[in-house]
């Protein structure tokens, strides 16, 4: 049997200046789905993170999601 890590593809950001695999599927949430992945660039953090996708058509949700965490930025009852 694969590991996830060997059956999923990569994705990449900023001409390849980040790139990743995706693996399992970790958790869902109201905006997306929650995938644990792998970095491959750059190598100066970790090398494990959690990735949120969406169905392209709902791109909008993870979008406003993104504009209240960051309003939330800094505020010490958030974790
Ligand atoms: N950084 C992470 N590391 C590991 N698991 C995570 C991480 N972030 C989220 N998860 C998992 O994915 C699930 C969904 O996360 P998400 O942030 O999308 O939704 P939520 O905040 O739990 O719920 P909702 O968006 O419905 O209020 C979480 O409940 C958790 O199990």
């Amino acid at each position: 049997m694969k590991r996830a890590r060997e059956v999923e593809d990569e994705y990449s950001l900023l001409c390849g200046a980040l790139s990743w695999c995706r693996g399992l599927m970790i958790g869902r949430g109201t905006f997306g789905f929650l995938y644990i992945a792998y970095l491959k660039k750059p190598k100066a953090f970790g090398s494990v993170m959690a990735v949120k996708s969406t169905d392209p058509l709902k791109g909008d949700l993870l979008m406003w999601e993104k504009i209240v965490l960051d309003s939330l930025q800094g505020c010490p009852h958030v974790i």
